[in-house]
């Protein structure tokens, strides 16, 4: 992409104060400190930190954050103007800002008349000396104001003359920055442009050198293109957070921000090494808060260099620039490519690539498998989250699935606790289960408990086999999804399970399909221990049967032998 370099922009992030107003996130202020340090990491240059008075964990971020400084942001405290009445230097509000002794500060203070007399109940006048007395009293004690004009664009719609008026306040008492807010998020793109202009005015006016900045809400769905509307129009800095948290609908997202403005437009806002740490910051970010990352985010979700559709990948593989709008490892994302029905020839080589297994267009088990993989997805399999399920089908189309293990039966019984729990209210849900598997020559029957039948299930084959293969030791299940298919036909019904497994380290997923719940749990927990077994650790491992470590050396090295 050919791009004109422009002058820097500096991002601003208020994921710890902003983002921390989304319903659903509580920060404790180790949380916040971890959140504060990836930022930098990120080369944010300011990281506002919270509001010190407004709760205790703001204040002690602020004091705990001076034992484990940033290396290069600056960390601001936010806050309102005065209160009404007051003197700025006895107001409650601005004294613990003082306290939490960060350099910059952001102060936010009315532009809508409506807000002034109707929100804070004062006068117009007395708005307009909250706002220069609040930033006068905080220059006079050295620091540096960043001025969030909140409701500007609301405001400068209602009454331009008032809404310019409080901007001129900041300005003339020393305001670095001033902050044009979209504050209930009503604007759209081409109402931006018109009111930037109109502050760039007035600052000439009072011939300042305060730069604008732009802190947008995403209520129209349109917080990230208005920040983008206002950097066109000369804005210098743009408010937002990760992953768009915020306050309702949220803040524009800086992970789509922060590229379409570098990348896209040409702004510097971060170095590129860094810009490489932002899939990887805002899953870190959402692990955190605690919220599922959005896998179909722009740029950094897990979905967002997916390719699912054959004509797609197909062409992904000759150029990515084909269906590709950025090189996915420039923001730290990479490609993936999805299996299932949309799928053509190049998604299964893609994916037998990406197991270690040279399949080719040439070889009939390639067509052979994806119309296998297409009748199987007709009937309720699905693969494109279960890719350790579509492995063992890959391998079995090559014949190269050793039998690890078969399984003779299986039976489950659950019963619901004794008589006297269920009287005192509880209802502790218990399973048996029992299953007979053999191992080469050996028939091994085993029963085992567990708090449902699938982990019931689960415990049993993994009882009866942990002998043969001790590394089941370390198996777990870790998550478990059931999908009634066609309901219409009541217990008859398909059920799809997807059972997530892991070794400690890795994590795979894996799919059954049956009317009967328990037989496509069965299948998908079988495949998870199965899946297991077969990585590539386990052939090199004591465990492994002579015979399948044949099968397993085969695979890696010479597949061309089945493939013909
Ligand atoms: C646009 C934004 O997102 S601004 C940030 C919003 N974030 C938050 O509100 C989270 C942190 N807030 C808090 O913890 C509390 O609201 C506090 C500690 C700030 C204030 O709590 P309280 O003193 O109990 O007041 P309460 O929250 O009920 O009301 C807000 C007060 O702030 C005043 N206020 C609102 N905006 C401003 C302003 N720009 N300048 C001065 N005062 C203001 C209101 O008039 C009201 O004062 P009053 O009760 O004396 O009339
Ligand atoms: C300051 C701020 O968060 C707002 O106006 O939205």
């Amino acid at each position: 992409m050919n791009i004109q370099h422009r002058s820097p922009l500096w991002i601003y992030d208020t994921t710890l104060r902003d983002g921390a107003q989304r319903e659903g996130i509580s920060l404790s202020v180790e949380d916040k400190l971890t959140i504060a340090h990836q930022l930098d990491k990120l080369g944010i240059p300011f990281i506002e930190g919270g509001w010190p008075g407004a709760n205790p964990k703001d204040e002690q971020f602020f004091q705990k954050l001076k034992t484990s400084p940033l290396r290069q942001a600056e960390v601001v405290a936010f806050c309102s103007t005065r209160r009404p009445g007051n003197q700025a230097a006895e107001d409650p509000v601005l004294r613990p800002i003082l306290a939490a002794e960060t350099r910059w500060i952001t102060l936010f203070g009315k532009s809508w008349d409506f807000h002034v007399t109707a929100g804070l109940k004062t006068t117009l006048g007395e708005n307009l000396a909250m706002i220069a007395d609040s930033i006068n009293y905080l220059c006079q004690q050295d620091r540096q104001v960043i001025y969030d004009a909140e409701h500007w664009f609301d405001g400068y719609k209602h009454n331009p003359a008032y809404a310019l008026e409080t901007i001129q306040a900041a300005v003339q008492a020393g305001a670095k920055w001033v902050v044009l807010c979209d504050t209930n998020g009503g604007t759209l793109p081409h109402e931006v442009a018109e009111s930037v202009q109109a502050v760039r005015q007035v600052i000439q006016d009072c011939q300042g050198t305060t730069q604008i900045g732009i802190h947008t809400h995403n209520d129209s769905g349109t917080a990230v293109a208005n920040a983008i509307a206002a950097v066109q129009q000369g804005a210098e800095m743009v408010q937002g957070t990760i992953n768009g948290y915020g306050e309702r609908c949220g803040n524009a997202n800086l992970c789509t921000l922060i590229p379409n403005l570098q990348l896209k437009l040409g702004y510097h806002c971060v170095e590129p090494e860094q810009l490489a740490e932002l899939t990887p910051s805002s899953r870190l970010i959402s692990e955190r808060v605690n919220l599922a990352p959005d896998d179909h985010a722009p740029f950094v979700g897990l979905s967002a260099f997916a390719h699912k559709g054959g004509i797609h990948v197909s062409a992904v593989q000759r150029d990515p620039q084909t269906y590709e709008h950025i090189e996915p490892q420039t923001v730290g994302n990479q490609r993936r490519i999805v299996i299932s029905e949309q799928a053509g020839l190049s998604n299964v080589l893609e994916k037998a690539n990406h197991c270690g297994i040279a399949l080719d267009k040439q070889n009939p088990v390639s067509r052979q498998l994806l119309q296998q993989l297409k009748q199987l997805e007709h009937e309720g399999y699905q693969f494109e989250a279960a890719e350790a399920s579509f492995e063992l089908l890959l391998r079995q189309a090559l014949e190269q699935r050793p039998s690890l293990f078969e399984l003779h039966g299986f039976d489950v019984h659950c019963y619901c606790g004794s008589l006297e729990s269920r009287q005192q209210g509880g209802f502790s849900s218990t399973a048996l289960a029992t299953v007979k598997v053999v191992v080469g020559v050996q028939e091994i029957l085993t029963a085992a408990e567990g708090n449902g039948p699938v982990s019931a299930l689960d415990a049993a084959l993994r009882k009866a086999l942990v002998d043969v293969y001790p590394s089941i030791a370390k198996f777990q299940l870790t998550d478990y999804k059931v999908r009634i298919l066609d309901g219409k036909h009541g217990t008859s019904a398909k059920t799809r399970v997807l059972v997530e497994s892991t070794d400690g380290q890795n994590r795979w997923t894996t799919v059954g399909v049956s009317t009967n719940i328990i037989g496509a749990s069965y299948q998908a927990v079988a495949e998870g221990i199965e899946y297991g077994l077969l990585r590539p650790c386990f052939k090199d491992s004591d465990e492994c049967p002579i015979g399948i470590r044949a099968i397993l050396n085969d695979l890696n090295s010479a597949p061309a032998k089945h493939l013909a």
